[in-house]
């Protein structure tokens, strides 16, 4: 080997695996351990050429003698427990200076703990949200990195290298101390899973409410991917629905079991919209459709005592160009509310997290990239602090595209058909442009149970009632 690596990594699964090489190609050589070390040896036997910038390892004390001090150590791994124990088992190991970094889909809390326990410890900790999947791990993932400066400084420029590039711009960067970078991956899938619900919400509309067949389908996302929508996402559905089943020969959508998965990161991203008293409906949906699609028997259940649903619609009702219309308005509400969530978050934990640049490295590598990221860069950029909905050209995107929207959820409403994520993006639109809203009945109703005070529009003082203040029972 020309140098001896300065890097290492812990587990290589799917994406552990692609990342080394990935770090191998562009240069850096890297020692590898894996759990099972079978696993090692295989990915030796395919690594091909990229060998020679590779060194396996079957023990993590083999691991840390094959790096040259001050080591970087990337930890790959299923988040949660594995992490901490490989830290624990790592740690004993370490010299000041060296450097683990966990770049798993840890839940910041986790990482700002961690980051607080290597004060104390030989080795620094720092963590990175990485997105993009095999592929993107193998050719150039999105990288929302958390640290210090001086972290970054160290291990910025190979994270640059092997990220992905927008027309030549490295789609890696700081976002902040501590557990920002994991925050802002959690809710980049936060985002992920509003957008794939509702594209699944308008492939739902297509299938059981126009009568769609899977070329339909396929022909309607690949056409979509040409315009506004452009995006993996819709690429990806557009490929799947082409996909036929080896077994029967059908449509392979056809043969899957409608009950989504999740590991954690749509469920964090709301658990912390709550704590944070941000209103992010679209991905709350999206969380909630998940876990009701997981309810198998109960929703069989449901058709036998109610009636299935959903019916058809109605000849004519909707067609694609008002669906497609339809998905642009909820998808430029739904990145509303992610980016809001985010300005809100660094408000709240004074981190300064560079908006427009967050924007900018999920144009590509990620799970989100979309031809609408760009504009939503610029729009960061231009009018910082303001949601995504004031800013152009998204304010004239919404206003051309808002009706399509209501219609569409009127439609699938009258059908039976639930479009819970673009119903929430409607119902958000909705509320963010009344002005006189319904709540203040429901500071009367508090006023009236618990004295909670109101406040009158007049601005006279208002201490409580005119009602009954102190209600038996
Ligand atoms: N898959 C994806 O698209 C993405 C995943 N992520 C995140 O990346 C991380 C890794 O995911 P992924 O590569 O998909 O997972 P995989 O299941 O493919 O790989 C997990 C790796 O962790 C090792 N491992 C599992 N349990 C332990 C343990 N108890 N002790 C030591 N090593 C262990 C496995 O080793 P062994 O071979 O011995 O089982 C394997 O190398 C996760 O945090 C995930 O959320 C982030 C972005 C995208
Ligand atoms: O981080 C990712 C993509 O960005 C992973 O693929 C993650 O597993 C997706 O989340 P879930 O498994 O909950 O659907």
């Amino acid at each position: 080997m020309e140098n001896a690596p300065h890097f290492g990594l812990i587990g290589l699964g799917t994406m552990g695996g692609a990342l080394a090489l990935n770090i191998a190609e562009h240069g850096y050589p890297i020692a590898v351990f894996n759990r099972t070390p079978a696993v090692t040896d295989s990915f030796m036997q395919e690594a091909g050429p990229l060998a020679a910038r590779l060194v396996p390892t079957k023990t993590l004390a083999e691991l840390v003698a094959a790096i040259t001090p001050p080591r970087a150590i990337i930890l790959m791994v299923p988040a949660g427990p594995v992490v901490d124990q490989q830290v624990k088992a790592l740690a004993p190991l370490l010299q000041k200076g060296d450097l683990i970094i966990d770049a798993g889909n840890a839940n910041y809390t986790d990482t700002e703990r961690r980051v607080a326990e290597a004060k104390d410890q030989p080795y620094d900790f720092m963590g990175i949200g990485v997105s993009g999947g095999e592929d993107g791990a193998r050719h150039g993932p999105s990288i929302m990195a958390g640290g210090t400066v001086a972290q970054w400084d160290r291990v910025g420029e190979m994270l640059q290298a092997i990220s992905a590039k927008y027309e030549g711009e490295a789609c890696a960067a700081l976002m902040g101390p501590g557990g920002a970078g994991h925050f802002v991956k959690m809710v980049h899938n936060g985002i992920e899973y509003a957008d794939m619900e509702m594209i699944a919400e308008t492939y739902a509309l297509m299938r059981d409410g126009m009568g769609f067949d899977s070329t339909g389908i396929a022909e309607t996302f690949e056409a979509w991917n040409k315009g506004p929508l452009a995006s993996y996402l819709i690429e990806i559905s557009g490929k799947v629905a082409r996909a036929v089943d080896p077994i029967s020969g059908g449509p392979m959508l056809d043969q899957i079991l409608d009950a989504a998965g999740q590991k954690g990161t749509g469920r964090w991203t709301v658990i912390e919209a709550q704590k944070l008293a941000v209103a992010i409906p679209v991905i709350e949906a999206a969380v909630v459709a998940r876990n009701l699609s997981a309810q198998v028997k109960a929703r069989k259940h449901g058709a036998e005592v109610f009636g299935p649903q959903p019916q058809p619609l109605p000849k004519g009702a909707l067609d694609t160009t008002v669906l497609e219309q339809a998905l642009i308005a909820g998808k430029i509400l739904c990145y509303a509310q992610g980016f809001d969530m985010l300005s809100r978050a660094a408000a709240e934990f004074s981190w300064d997290l560079p908006m427009p640049t967050i924007a900018k490295i999920w144009r590509a590598g990620c799970i989100i990239r979309s031809a609408m990221l760009n504009d939503m860069a610029t729009a960061l950029e231009k009018t910082p602090g303001e949601n995504l909905i004031f800013a152009a050209p998204f304010t004239a995107m919404v206003k051309q595209n808002e009706a399509a929207l209501r219609q569409v959820v009127i439609a699938a409403t009258a059908a039976g058909i639930a479009v819970p994520a673009l119903a929430a993006g409607l119902s958000w639109f909705d509320s963010m442009r009344t002005p006189r809203g319904s709540a203040n009945m429901i500071q009367a109703q508090r006023d009236f149970f618990g004295a909670h005070g109101y406040e009158r529009l007049d601005g006279k003082d208002a201490p409580h009632g005119p009602w009954w203040t102190n209600p038996q029972g």
